[in-house]
């Protein structure tokens, strides 16, 4: 196993990270840095450069030349440093988990699962690359009414430029490879924004990408508070497309944005929707896998249960004696529900909770909260003018809402402002793909718990949920833009002969 002596260079003297500009590892000139608090303990783990505009401003310029000489790069050679920088990401995968255990409190073993998914990811996207780029079209003008064939239009893709990606804090590497890899092999130069939690991992990670020896400027990572530098960084001119995945943020970033291709992954409120006739040990297993893992953090978590009232309370049952079973703990010991991110991460959730509870929601377990760690919840009797049957909570609790009617759940579902993903559980195929064309959601997971992956389907929310559409396929699409080539013959090409 790897050790960790090479990332050394990657932090200063009194322990601050550097940031990553030019091929170097650097001290901010702000002199100043941001803390990273780990959930666990409550106290300072890390401390991150907090750059400055000017730093960001020199980023930008030396992402634009670099990007110049890397488009002209063969795309073999770029597909060859992906795969050098995936092979060391996993290479490192210890001390890179580390990193999110202490940062963003991950449980240890899915810890290490996201940076060997990562490095998957990078090198999937490299031979996916190869293929897709490789190939352009040709087109002839005698198919359009009044044309001869005296034109022909070879059309290929193009890198857009410099992209910006910004990821949330809850998967900082996946999330960030899964704009990194595609930005890179289409040809474009990267800057990378990663969140405050989870940075000292996205750092680690650019280190991998360093030691695979890009060239100088190439790819970048800027640190500092979303809210300093965030607006200076996704309305600078350099910027020619932004990756972004997060919260509501996205729908502000998308408002001041110039005119340049979005990719915006946001929020979302997946339903499960329970019929009558369903597999109720399956349904059970998957509302507590998708609904607790991660304690709930995570953007295709099942984060609203609706339920045909006659299996109801057989799900409840079955689902709270799983939840029994679930350890709750350090993210260390690899305990199922770990702390969640922050203290105002866990006081929001423990809004939801308490306005359920005004509201009459019958609690399956008691409430139970010391610091940042919350007990698994589940919350029966949800109805829809309690704050939980429609927010996003981010933590490991989960309401269930009572429906009489397959309509009532699609209903819901789709007066959510939210569309990312929804599952229905039924043995009546022909009845779920119905309620699949109804759900108003970018997928719908039949028999089993939203997911994003595997990391190559398209995957994209509707409404509030986000903008474009993901996966590494469409990812390498949306980062390039058309370019045709007319070539145009004197005479119709068919006259010879
Ligand atoms: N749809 C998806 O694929 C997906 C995946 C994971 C998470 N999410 C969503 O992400 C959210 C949780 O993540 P989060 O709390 O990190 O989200 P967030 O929106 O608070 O932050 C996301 C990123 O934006 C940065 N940021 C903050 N202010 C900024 C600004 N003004 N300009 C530019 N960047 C700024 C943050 O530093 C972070 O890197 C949840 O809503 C979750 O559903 C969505």
């Amino acid at each position: 196993m790897a050790g960790t002596d090479v990332f050394t260079e990657i932090v200063d003297g009194e322990q601050v990270y550097k940031y990553y500009a030019d091929g170097e590892w650097k001290k901010s000139a702000s002199g100043k840095s941001v803390s990273i608090v780990n959930p666990t303990t409550r106290q300072t783990q890390y401390k991150v450069q907090a750059c400055t505009q000017e730093e960001v401003n020199k980023v930008m310029e030396a992402a634009k030349t670099a990007q110049k000489l890397w488009a002209r790069t063969p795309l073999w050679k770029r597909a060859e440093h992906l795969h050098k920088a995936a092979a060391i990401l996993k290479e490192h995968r210890a001390p890179i988990a580390v990193c999110l255990v202490k940062e963003i409190a991950k449980p240890a073993k899915d810890a290490v699962t996201e940076v060997v998914r990562s490095g998957d990811l990078v090198s999937y996207t490299a031979e996916e690359g190869v293929r897709i780029l490789g190939e352009g079209k040709l087109l002839v003008s005698d198919s359009f009414p009044g044309n001869e064939r005296s034109k022909y239009c070879l059309s290929s893709k193009v890198p857009l430029g410099v992209v910006l990606a910004i990821p949330p804090f809850n998967y900082p590497v996946n999330l960030a490879v899964s704009k990194i890899a595609p930005a890179l092999i289409a040809g474009n130069s990267l800057v990378l924004k990663p969140p405050t939690q989870g940075a000292v991992a996205a750092l680690h990670m650019i280190q991998c990408f360093h030691l695979a020896g890009f060239p100088k400027g190439l790819i970048s990572c800027v640190t500092g508070k979303g809210s300093e530098i965030g607006d200076f960084l996704t309305m600078h001119p350099g910027v020619n497309c932004i990756s972004f995945t997060g919260g509501d943020t996205g729908i502000a970033i998308s408002k001041k944005a110039g005119m340049i291709p979005l990719q915006m992954e946001l929020g979302g409120k997946d339903a499960c929707i329970v019929l009558e006739d369903a597999d109720l040990d399956l349904v059970a297993s998957n509302i507590v896998k998708g609904g607790y893992s991660y304690s709930g953090q995570r953007c295709t978590a099942v984060k609203v249960v609706l339920v045909m009232e006659s299996v109801v309370d057989a799900v409840v049952e079955k689902v709270k004696s799983k939840m029994a079973k679930l350890s709750v703990g350090s993210p260390e010991d690899d305990c199922d529900i770990t702390p969640v991110v922050s203290e105002s991460s866990a006081n929001f959730i423990e809004g939801l909770v308490m306005d359920a509870k005004e509201k009459g929601a019958t609690f399956c377990q008691e409430y139970r909260r010391e610091g940042n760690l919350i007990w698994p919840l589940l919350l029966d009797h949800v109805r829809p003018d309690m704050r939980i049957a429609w927010e996003e909570p981010f933590g490991p609790v989960l309401p269930v809402i009572r429906i009489s009617s397959v309509e009532e759940g699609i209903h819901h579902c789709n007066a959510s402002n939210f569309g990312l993903q929804g599952c229905v559980f039924t043995r009546d195929i022909n009845k779920a793909i119905l309620i699949s064309d109804a759900m108003e959601t970018g997928t719908v997971q039949i028999n089993s718990a939203p997911a994003r992956g595997p990391d190559h389907f398209p995957f994209q929310g509707l409404k509030d949920s986000g903008i474009g559409s993901q996966g590494i396929t469409n990812s390498i699409n949306m980062m390039t833009k058309i370019k045709s080539t007319v070539i145009n013959l004197p005479s119709p090409s068919y006259t010879m002969g």
